[in-house]
């Protein structure tokens, strides 16, 4: 693995990875790569989360081929060196920021998007500049083999390689030393990738989870409310970092929000919910049986029904929740949706920030007032109002945890950034050494005085004209005062041809 990372290294060495044509060859291949192989693609994320093409293709696979165009649209741009301000003592010289690739970045990815939660940070390191490590999550063991096998076919080999395993392979990868790692999974893995990265003092962005709240005011249209909710929860079967966790709402509220949720539910998904298309299944045994040891003890509204066999969990609502149990502890990640009745909207602040800061937030009202008070008073990673998830796909946002929720983001702009060094250059030249004599020894008030008109001195546009124009009074006063004899005879000459000139148009 040692020689792996060895020969990656080497390759970004090469420097091959930085041009910008480069890159945007690359990601145009990766566009391709998901354009020709879409149909392996999406069987393989079938394979894995039992998921239909037209739910893999719009989940992911879209979400990709969006992050690819707008990179490849913006890059040009992004890539150049930006002047910066600059201060009197620089001010006839060069100062910019230049953003840099990194250089060897790890990505490690999650299996409940796993190809879009692989691929977009993938797409942000090239666009960087940067070689790539890359680890899909062994959990979704076909889209792992599809993305080993794909990458290398479009990709640059020695820049891009792909590391298949799991928990020992992940831990040998943790120990050699990366110039950034990122991160999508849980929080307690988080601490792990953290902790061994300090040991190389490796940055990382954590893409972590928790309990996404979702507060439902009564001012607001509870049937268009209840769909979007519906939508957020269920799908992929409820395994989404931010599909919402729990309703907070006033108890008045609860009956009708059970009988609409269950209502969509037979909307989108139809009387026998086993034979939807649209309905996913638990990755495996293990989260099957955490997310019913959950149920345990609890007021199922309705669902409830499961299938060890084929890790079937259906669709669940909860009600009259206790925030003491289980399922309101840890992030539910399954389909299973409780309902904790609040007093008002000032309990549910309260009660939102009594608990570790969520990935996402959701609030529902026809008051904009109360919907900038949520977010005003509370803090969580992102925050939607009047729908859930769609702050995911709009690639302007930042997308990323706060808190426990996770470190960085990504996305568009903002994985460029995160995959960058801002590297600050200020370029001055060899002659105009009279100012510099200022910072030399040996020192002087007179010296700290200057220092502080070059250093402190902020000049408003006015003011700046003002002394603009007093500069360039002073060198006229000076090159009048200088070239005096010339100007005089230069200044009769223009005379007498002007005078001329007039005196022969009147004489016409
Ligand atoms: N923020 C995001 O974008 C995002 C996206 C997807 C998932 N998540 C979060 O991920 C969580 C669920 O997914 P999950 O993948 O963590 O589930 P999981 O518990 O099944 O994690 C298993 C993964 O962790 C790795 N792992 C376990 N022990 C390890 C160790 N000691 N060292 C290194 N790696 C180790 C395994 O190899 C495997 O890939 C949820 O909390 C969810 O919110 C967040
Ligand atoms: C016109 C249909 C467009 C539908 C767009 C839906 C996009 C949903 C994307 C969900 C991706 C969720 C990523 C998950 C992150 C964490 O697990």
């Amino acid at each position: 693995m040692e020689r792996e990372i060895q020969r990656v290294r080497q390759a970004f060495l090469s420097g091959r990875s930085r041009s910008l044509r480069f890159r945007l060859q690359q990601l145009e291949a990766l566009r391709r790569m998901v354009q020709e192989r879409e149909k392996d693609i999406l069987a393989a994320i079938a394979a894995d989360l039992c998921k239909s093409e037209f739910n893999a293709c719009s989940q992911e696979v879209i979400t990709v081929l969006g992050e690819i165009d707008f990179m490849l649209e913006n890059l040009p741009e992004w890539v150049t060196a930006k002047p910066v301000k600059k201060n009197l003592l620089t001010m006839l010289d060069e100062a910019y920021i230049q953003p840099q690739p990194l250089g060897v970045v790890l990505i490690i990815g999650a299996w409940n998007y796993p190809f879009v939660l692989t691929i977009q940070p993938l797409i942000g390191a090239i666009a960087a500049g940067n070689a790539v490590i890359i680890k899909p999550s062994e959990l979704s063991e076909n889209t792992a083999k599809i993305v080993a096998n794909l990458l290398p076919q479009y990709l640059d080999q020695d820049l891009y390689i792909v590391i298949n395993g799991g928990v020992e392979e992940t831990t040998e990868l943790l120990k050699q030393r990366f110039d950034h790692v990122f991160y999508t999974g849980n929080t307690a893995v988080g601490k792990i990738v953290m902790e061994a990265a300090a040991k190389h003092l490796t940055p990382v962005t954590l893409e972590l989870g928790g309990k996404s709240p979702c507060y439902v005011d009564k001012d607001c249209d509870l049937d268009i409310v209840c769909r979007r909710i519906t939508w957020g929860k269920y799908m992929n079967c409820g395994q989404t970092c931010i599909a919402p966790d729990y309703i907070l709402c006033e108890a008045s509220l609860q009956s009708q929000i059970v009988w609409k949720i269950k209502e969509t539910v037979k909307e989108f998904y139809g009387e026998n919910i086993k034979e939807s298309p649209d309905y996913e299944r638990i990755i495996n045994l293990r989260h099957f049986k955490r997310i019913l040891s959950l149920l345990e003890g609890q007021k199922i509204a309705f669902g409830g029904e499961t299938d060890e066999a084929t890790r079937y969990i259906a669709p669940t609502v909860l009600t009259d929740v206790d925030p003491k149990t289980k399922v309101m502890q840890e992030e539910i990640f399954g389909p299973i949706l409780p309902i904790v009745p609040v007093k008002n909207v000032d309990e549910a602040i309260d009660f939102i920030n009594e608990r570790e800061k969520p990935l996402a937030l959701y609030v529902f009202s026809h008051n904009h007032k109360l919907i900038k008070r949520m977010i005003d008073e509370t803090s969580s990673g992102g925050v939607t109002g009047n729908d859930v998830i769609m702050h995911f796909t709009l690639n302007s946002l930042p997308f990323g945890g706060v808190g426990s929720s996770g470190m960085g983001a990504y996305h568009g702009k903002h994985s460029f950034d995160t995959f960058s060094h801002q590297r600050p250059c200020l370029i001055k030249s060899l002659k105009r050494e009279g100012a510099n004599k200022l910072r030399y020894p040996p020192n002087s008030q007179s010296k700290v005085d200057w220092g502080k008109f070059f250093l402190l001195k902020r000049f408003n546009k006015e003011k700046f004209g003002l002394l603009l124009l007093t500069f360039l009074g002073i060198v006229a006063a000076v090159l009048v005062k200088k070239y005096q004899a010339v100007l005089r005879r230069k200044a009769l000459l223009i005379f007498l041809v002007v005078h001329r000139l007039h005196w022969s148009s009147k004489q016409r």
